[in-house]
């Protein structure tokens, strides 16, 4: 419980604080507030009188312009200061807003007690700073940078004897001093509660100006305790596009143990664990929900991200020097762009196949979760389409997508692929050193294919990347924040690699946040609709090609030891060799390996194909003249052109129906023309 305060047992402690000051030249500490007793020392250096009794006339040309200069502080603090009069209304009092030199700009009051105040010049265009004034809420406020109570005798000047006083200093975004708000009254009608008003009203014209000077960025309110996220007690951050601090107000700065001349070199990355992107893609799903991040000393914060959310989500990198300090960003990297295939999403994978919709569903919940997901399947089941798909249906579908094969290259380059390097970090190394795939991801996603042949010495490399979010380049100490997602892919089990020993299991349970297993092409159930979406891709809007029943048949039999790369070659393959007047893709239009099998699977397909024998016999009964005995073996290949030239005016030179007559594919025939 609150002892009430008694006004007339602290008058008369002040007096003897006055009497022990003024006359026998003691410094009460014992009764004296220490900002109190500071402005006393102040007034006295200044060779203010206590007994001086004289006001300068408020001047009404000098407030109209300082109402101009303070504009801003003028627009955010008026409904506050009314709001704060209506609660103090019929007490006896006034507001006032002061301006950075404790010129009075703006007041609100009861007319009983205004009337009184006037006789001190307590109104907008007279000056209360210390000087001017002695020891004053306002004036002592704006010296000290804090909030302060002056009350009664505490008053410097004995004039002002009679006022009690709360104000609060108010700070722009950039820490400025910019003015004060203050509650006075007589000193009889005091209020415990009014220095925590004037506190709460300063506290909300600083936060006002805060977001508008930073309305354009990203705004990221937190604290150490979740329900203070929202409240008038949140810690604010203004973030740039590339994760620069662009401001903190004082809160944020305090939780952070930070000074507020670091801001400038300090980086998002460098202050939580948690990736901007996390923050941007949770904004964009749940914008009111919170999220837990850890400070970069192991705080535990709660924090909610708003504002521009688009600017924040293509971040670039940034190089910081070996003390971790910002010194500015990194190269444009020129490989570096949102994936090429426009449309390409994880809904356009979608043909009809279960295995592979419940891998879609999945990855789908995922999205914007920060949780690494490691695609399996076998080469050309579509991996990697699969990456970029996930990354195009993301909150950072627009930021870089940068894949590395791992096992594409050799293992003494995957480690400068990967982390960078400083120029003449190795021999061979670029003058200007390079930036690494890691680092060029940063904002997006990388993506780690056949993640399986990734030598174990650079798995731990990687792993602390990882955890730690940002990266090493080689031949320098510079640690450099990196915010990407990543996902991996590997035709091996990765599983057993780990059994094996092959593949570090710290690593494994890092990388495998959602395992998305791809089946392989001959376990679809859709490869209809996707022959017909392949198709549709290649021949493009203004042809309707389709494949015969028979092909269709086949390709629904065949083994597709090449997935989906061997099918798309195939049908790439077999729209080359249409003629003008030609769509449909029948068997000789298939290449070579492909025909063959694909050939034998046709024939014993249901759908009767046309017997190879009668073929023959009827191309042979196209060559007029066919050479016997001996010298027919010994004239083999002559024989074959022949057949083939004749076949080919039979046909009037259309190579399809040659081929077809022939029993060969297209491909067969234009390589034995090709050798004639
Ligand atoms: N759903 C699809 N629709 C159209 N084309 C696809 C699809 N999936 C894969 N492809 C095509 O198949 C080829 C192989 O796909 P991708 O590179 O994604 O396979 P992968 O599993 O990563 O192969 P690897 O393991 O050999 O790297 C690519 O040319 C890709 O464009």
């Amino acid at each position: 419980m609150q002892v009430p305060f008694n006004t007339e047992a602290r008058s008369m402690s002040l007096q003897e604080a006055r009497s022990l000051y003024f006359d026998r030249g003691e410094v009460p500490e014992a009764l004296l507030d220490r900002n109190v007793l500071r402005s006393w020392e102040r007034c006295r250096q200044a060779g203010l009188d206590p007994a001086f009794k004289g006001t300068r006339d408020p001047d009404m040309r000098a407030v109209t312009e300082a109402r101009e200069r303070n504009r801003t502080l003028l627009s955010h603090a008026q409904p506050v200061l009314e709001h704060l009069f209506e609660q103090i209304r019929n007490s006896h009092s006034m507001v006032i807003l002061a301006d950075a030199q404790g010129m009075l700009i703006q007041s609100y009051g009861d007319p009983d007690f205004l009337s009184r105040a006037e006789q001190v010049a307590l109104r907008p265009g007279a000056s209360w700073n210390e000087f001017d004034r002695g020891t004053n809420a306002v004036g002592t406020a704006l010296a000290e940078r804090n909030a302060v109570n002056v009350f009664g005798s505490e008053h410097f000047f004995e004039s002002n004897a009679f006022l009690t006083c709360s104000a609060a200093p108010i700070l722009d975004a950039q820490g400025r001093l910019i003015g004060a708000l203050d509650i006075s009254s007589d000193y009889r009608a005091y209020q415990r509660h009014s220095l925590g008003l004037v506190k709460m009203s300063s506290r909300i014209i600083e936060k006002r100006i805060f977001e508008a000077e930073f309305a354009h960025q990203g705004l990221l309110s937190f604290h150490s305790r979740p329900d203070h996220v929202g409240s008038l007690c949140e810690a604010l951050l203004a973030i740039g596009p590339d994760g620069d601090l662009l401001g903190a107000d004082q809160a944020a700065l305090d939780l952070l143990g930070m000074r507020r001349e670091d801001l400038p070199r300090r980086h998002y990355t460098m202050l939580f664990d948690v990736p901007l992107g996390t923050l941007v893609d949770r904004a964009r799903r749940d914008p009111s929900s919170l999220i837990a991040i850890n400070g970069r000393n192991g705080e535990r914060f709660y924090g909610r991200l708003r504002g521009n959310l688009t600017a924040l989500a293509t971040s670039g990198p940034v190089l910081l020097d070996a003390r971790g300090e910002r010194v500015g960003k990194a190269p444009k990297v020129e490989n570096v762009r949102p994936t090429a295939r426009p449309g390409l999403t994880l809904k356009s994978l979608s043909t009809g196949d279960e295995r592979l919709q419940a891998a879609i569903d999945k990855a789908t919940r995922v999205l914007g979760r920060d949780i690494p997901i490691l695609i399996q399947g076998e080469s050309g089941a579509g991996k990697e389409m699969f990456a970029k798909a996930f990354h195009n249906s993301g909150p950072r579908g627009q930021g870089p997508f940068v894949a590395l094969n791992c096992a594409a290259i050799p293992e003494t380059l995957i480690e400068s692929e990967l982390f960078g390097y400083s120029g003449g970090a190795f021999t061979g190394a670029r003058k200007e050193g390079a930036v690494g795939k890691i680092q060029q991801a940063h904002g997006g996603t990388l993506f780690l294919d056949e993640i399986g042949d990734m030598p174990l010495s650079l798995q731990a490399r990687l792993l602390r990347v990882l955890q730690e979010r940002c990266v090493t380049p080689l031949g320098t100490n510079k640690s450099i924040p990196v915010d990407i997602t990543l996902v991996c892919a590997t035709h091996r089990r990765l599983k057993e690699e780990v059994a094996r020993g092959g593949f570090r299991e710290d690593l494994y349970y890092r990388l495998n946040g959602l395992c998305i297993n791809l089946p392989s092409l001959r376990e679809r159930s859709d490869i209809g609709s996707l022959i017909d979406k392949l198709l549709r891709e290649e021949a493009g809007p203004d042809r309707n090609v389709t494949v015969s029943s028979r092909v269709m048949d086949a390709f629904l039999n065949y083994r597709w030891p090449g997935n989906i790369r061997q099918l798309g070659n195939v049908i790439k393959v077999g729209i080359a060799l249409l003629d003008d007047d030609e769509d449909v893709i029948e068997t000789w239009h298939l290449p070579d390996d492909v025909f063959e099998e694909i050939g034998a699977l046709a024939s014993s397909s249901p759908v009767t194909p046309e017997p190879v024998t009668a073929r023959v016999a009827e191309t042979m009964a196209c060559a007029e003249a066919v050479p016997t005995g001996a010298a027919a073996f010994g004239r083999l290949e002559e024989i074959e052109r022949d057949m083939i030239q004749r076949t080919l005016e039979a046909e009037n030179g259309n190579i399809s129906a040659a081929a077809r007559r022939l029993g060969i594919s297209r491909n067969t025939l234009y390589r034995k023309l090709g050798r004639f």
